[in-house]
């Protein structure tokens, strides 16, 4: 801000016909008290975000006591610049503010309360008044079956009730503002609400005390594993109290005393007000869409073939348990010594996994490293041991398995090949980020605090936009081979065969993705890509599995099959 009031002084000098103007406007903008509250304007932009909270309230007390005690404390000078900065009337004044706010100060004083609130025959009852605000109260209410009473049902983490202090989940509420609640609806209690002007006053029967769930007082970080519209879920209780969030964020929990729904707000927001998720204890049916299979009829196939995805379908749904929901987190600060994350590129045959992570190795090869598989073949002439290959024997190879070492291995025309643990310990040596493709059914081998990888899912486009990109590449094939519509009825089958195995490795392991790439145009892509891995590797903090926490390297790598911290 203060460079550009510079650069304005300077280009309005041609445009400014008298002297006296421009001296106006120069000293004006150059003011060096309006530069400073610029600087603190945006200083307090800063520090906005953090929501900082006052440590205490009497800071003005504290400073003149300081100041007291200073005085004895003999001359140095920089004794004499603290004690001539906290005698500044200016900085007295400050604290005195901050004091003001620490104790809320500012709000209005309420009306005492009158004598006749109280009823002789309810010794139990509790008038609570709040100062009217255009913060809405942040509670919800229900009628309790048993007994037709209102009571609150529950309260908002950061909302007004809450911040209150005064009103409890459980509490009944006997009257709003003198107006009694018997036989009157939930739905009735708003417009009293409104009715009042400056202070909102209730009678309440309050609940047994309770015991505070002690996860509220731990911090608990999730990652959510699915996105959440609660415009989309019939079951929300109060769509207005809800938190949306997307597959991806990380949301922090603040309650889960509620089996069903429970409290969080999302990271850059945890001293703002919390909103109702689904737990993972709600039913799988009232998962939201993005969590459900679609089944995709109407596609030109065969009858065989649609049976055959049917029958995987109905396996897929039927017979599998609700998928994880949410997944515990930690922030990771990475350390400028700490080894780079290795990044897993997974995707289904011919989506253009490889292709991508070509352009990466070209884009950056100082950055970006991949593995140097093993294999038995025998070694070809133009081929190095260690660059094309590592050349083994059988008997070897299969120590290799036997001993775990290897994420990955198979055979082709009788010869083993395979990627070494090891192979990708030599990577991340070098100091690069370590780019491996394997099936998602291997990830869990790396899935440790050792290699921490960044799972990005590589996803066909809808089949038009695959049909159109796909299309010219095979094109060019088909003229070349001039055999025309057989490759062109073949290839639509592979593009038909590339969206349900993506479909099916998203159901599966989608859980273990961090990313997913649509791989539709590839120069967008891999923009995508590029720029997403190099957010991570300068993200200050990046959220990882808690589960990598608490294990050694060897004991993850046994107990991640079981993934336990899913939840
Ligand atoms: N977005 C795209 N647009 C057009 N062609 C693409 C795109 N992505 C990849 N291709 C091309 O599709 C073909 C298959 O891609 P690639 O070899 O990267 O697939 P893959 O996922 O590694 O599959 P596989 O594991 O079977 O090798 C290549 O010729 C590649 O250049």
């Amino acid at each position: 801000m203060c460079m550009l009031l510079s650069s304005m002084m300077s280009g309005t000098e041609p445009h400014t016909d008298r002297e006296e103007d421009y001296r106006f406007l120069h000293s004006m903008l150059m003011e060096k008290k309006l530069h400073l509250l610029f600087k603190i304007h945006e200083q307090l932009k800063r520090f906005e975000k953090r929501s900082p909270v006052p440590v205490q309230e009497h800071a003005a007390n504290l400073a003149s006591s300081l100041a007291e005690e200073l005085i004895y404390q003999g001359w140095r000078e920089e004794v004499k610049e603290l004690l001539a900065l906290i005698s500044k009337p200016h900085f007295q004044s400050l604290l005195h503010v901050h004091d003001a706010v620490a104790q809320r100060d500012f709000e209005p004083v309420l009306p005492p309360i009158p004598d006749d609130a109280l009823e002789d025959e309810e010794d139990s009852v509790k008038i609570v008044s709040l100062v009217k605000t255009k913060e809405p109260l942040g509670a919800t209410v229900k009628r309790d079956t048993s007994t037709g009473a209102i009571v609150v049902a529950r309260i908002m983490r950061g909302g007004a009730a809450d911040k209150s202090g005064l009103i409890h989940e459980g509490d009944e509420l006997k009257e709003v503002n003198g107006v009694p609640l018997e036989h009157r609806k939930p739905k009735e209690i708003l417009p009293l609400l409104a009715r009042s002007k400056d202070e909102v006053r209730f009678k309440i029967i309050p609940a047994y005390s309770r015991e505070e769930m002690s996860t509220t007082k731990q911090k608990l970080f999730v990652r959510a594993l699915f996105d959440y519209d609660p415009n989309q879920d019939p079951s929300i209780p109060c769509k207005d109290a809800a938190l949306t969030f997307k597959r991806g964020d990380v949301l922090q929990i603040v309650s889960m005393e509620d089996d069903t729904w429970w409290q969080a707000c999302h990271l850059e927001d945890s001293n703002g007000g919390a909103g109702l998720i689904p737990s993972k204890e709600l039913p799988c049916v009232s998962l939201p869409a993005g969590l459900r299979r679609s089944f995709r009829l109407g596609r030109k196939s065969s009858w065989a073939k649609e049976a055959a995805r049917f029958r995987r379908w109905s396996a897929g749904v039927h017979s599998s348990i609700c998928p994880p929901t949410y997944i515990e987190v930690i922030p990771y600060h990475r350390e400028p010594k700490d080894r780079h994350r290795v990044v897993i590129l997974v995707g289904p045959s011919g989506v253009g996994v490889n292709e991508l992570k070509r352009r990466l190795l070209i884009s950056d090869p100082d950055r970006y490293g991949v593995t140097v598989p093993h294999t038995t073949r025998e070694k070809k002439r133009q081929e190095s041991e260690g660059v094309d290959y590592h050349f083994v024997s059988v008997h070897m190879f299969e120590e290799l398995i036997l001993s775990h070492r290897l994420i990955e291995y198979g055979s082709y025309r009788g010869h083993y090949y395979g990627t070494s643990l090891d192979s990708v310990h030599r990577v991340m040596a070098e100091g690069k980020v370590c780019l491996l493709d394997v099936h998602p059914s291997k990830i869990k081998r790396v899935y440790t605090s050792e290699f921490k990888p960044y799972v990005v899912f590589v996803k066909p486009p809808r089949i038009e936009e695959l049909r159109l990109t796909r299309r010219r590449a095979k094109f060019n094939l088909c003229c070349l081979m001039d055999t025309g519509d057989a490759i062109f009825l073949s290839q639509e089958a592979d593009f038909e065969d590339m969206i349900d195995l993506a479909e099916n490795m998203e159901r599966q392991y989608g859980h273990l993705f961090d990313k997913v790439i649509v791989n539709g145009d590839i120069a967008s892509a891999f923009r995508e890509l590029r720029s997403d891995l190099e957010k991570i590797q300068e993200a200050r903090v990046q959220w990882v599995p808690t589960e990598w926490s608490f294990s050694s390297p060897t004991k993850a790598r046994r107990s991640c099959s079981h993934l336990p911290s899913w939840i």
